[in-house]
């Protein structure tokens, strides 16, 4: 239901595939005594165990596009769950049948935790409880292991016992926490997505003017003492006869490109926002004040040294630039925007394509 209501991720769908092997783990144990053979449901249990650890941290290095192979953890399941058949069926040692599965989930557990949290700079709360689940989870099953492995070659009661113990006080209870968990990071990975789209411009994909005001005013709470900023507010000149003369999807054609060509130009955790039609701000940093006022030109020559392509046909299109120097005290993102719109209207009057600063 989790899958099918919050977004249909492709890594909520292999969670939903873990729970899933996990039911069926629980139902192998207690539907025992319906197979012929102990050796299949050792086999079964321990195959849907490590199944579902499995399909679980797939699912996790997805969603965070991690790097680590999920084959090479593929191949040590296959490892594990031949020693475990050979432990079992062929040379019986039962400390190690019991045990071998559950060091593999283990490790996968807290490998989920680390991914968890290595993921953001900032974890969500939902994060940093799933990580707590899987490290808590990964403790106790840790010790049932180990009081599996005590027993040596041969079964011991007093040990298998406690082993149940271990095992049925805290897997339900880790597998219920590990669910709630996840639905609270798909819950909030969707809540993410749609403050991210609600400050997107959808034509361009860079911010819009709602999204804009509300990251400029950190940023230059952020970097304004450590770094040079400067706000510059830019609008394509003669848009409206772009429209008119080659029609309002070459219009959008040439406001995406003018995005992407500018956008080639700026570091990549500079803003840049559309907050109008065909006007657009950029909240950039500069570690010089040269470097800093060469921004503005380097942009405009991106836009009027090279012809825009429309549909075979090819025309040119320039921008007019105004452009601020912030002074970190006394000075709001408004304030800022206001200066440059006035040194942009300058800009305009001065006959367009060029750069004035405020
Ligand atoms: N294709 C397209 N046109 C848009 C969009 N948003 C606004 N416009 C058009 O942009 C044009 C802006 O026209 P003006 O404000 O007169 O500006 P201009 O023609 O660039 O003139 P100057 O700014 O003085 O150089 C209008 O015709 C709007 O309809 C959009 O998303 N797509």
């Amino acid at each position: 239901m989790s899958w099918f209501t919050l977004g249909k991720k492709q890594y909520a769908l292999l969670w939903t595939g873990a729970f899933t092997l996990s039911v069926c783990q629980w139902a192998t144990i207690l539907g025992r005594s319906l197979f012929s053979s102990d050796i299949t449901v050792w086999m079964l249990a321990s195959s849907f165990s490590v199944g579902s650890v499995l399909l679980g941290t797939w699912g996790h290095c997805i969603r965070v596009n991690s790097s680590i192979r999920i084959r090479y953890l593929i191949f040590l399941a296959i490892i594990t769950l031949a020693a475990v058949y050979y432990f079992k069926a062929v040379n019986v040692h039962v400390g190690l049948f019991m045990s071998l599965y559950i060091y593999y989930d283990v490790i996968l557990l807290v490998l989920n935790a680390a991914i968890i949290l290595k993921h953001k700079q900032k974890s969500l709360p939902a994060e940093i409880g799933a990580s707590i689940t899987y490290i808590l989870c990964g403790i106790f099953l840790f010790f049932a292991a180990t009081v599996a492995l005590m027993q040596g070659s041969q079964v011991n009661r007093e040990y298998i016992e406690l082993y149940n113990l271990i095992n049925f006080l805290t897997v339900p209870t880790a597998n219920v926490g590990m669910a709630v968990f996840i639905i609270f990071i798909m819950a909030s990975d969707l809540a993410d997505e749609m403050e991210n789209l609600a400050m997107t411009d959808v034509l361009t994909g860079c911010l819009n003017r709602r999204g804009f005001y509300q990251k400029s005013q950190a940023k230059l709470a952020e970097k304004c003492t450590e770094q040079y900023m400067s706000l510059i507010y830019w609008d394509i000149d003669n848009f409206k006869k772009i429209n008119d003369d080659y029609g309002h999807a070459n219009g959008d054609s040439v406001l995406i490109e003018a995005v992407k060509r500018v956008t080639s130009h700026i570091n990549t955790n500079d803003l840049f926002g559309r907050i109008g039609g065909e006007e657009f701000v950029i909240l950039a940093t500069s570690n010089s004040e040269e470097k800093a006022k060469a921004i503005p030109e380097q942009l405009r020559l991106a836009l009027a040294n090279e012809p825009f392509d429309l549909n075979e046909q090819s025309i040119n299109v320039t921008a007019s630039f105004g452009a601020i120097n912030i002074q970190c005290h006394n000075m709001t993102v408004e304030s800022a925007i206001n200066q440059a719109d006035k040194a942009l209207y300058n800009a305009k009057h001065k006959g367009k394509n060029v750069v004035v600063y405020a």
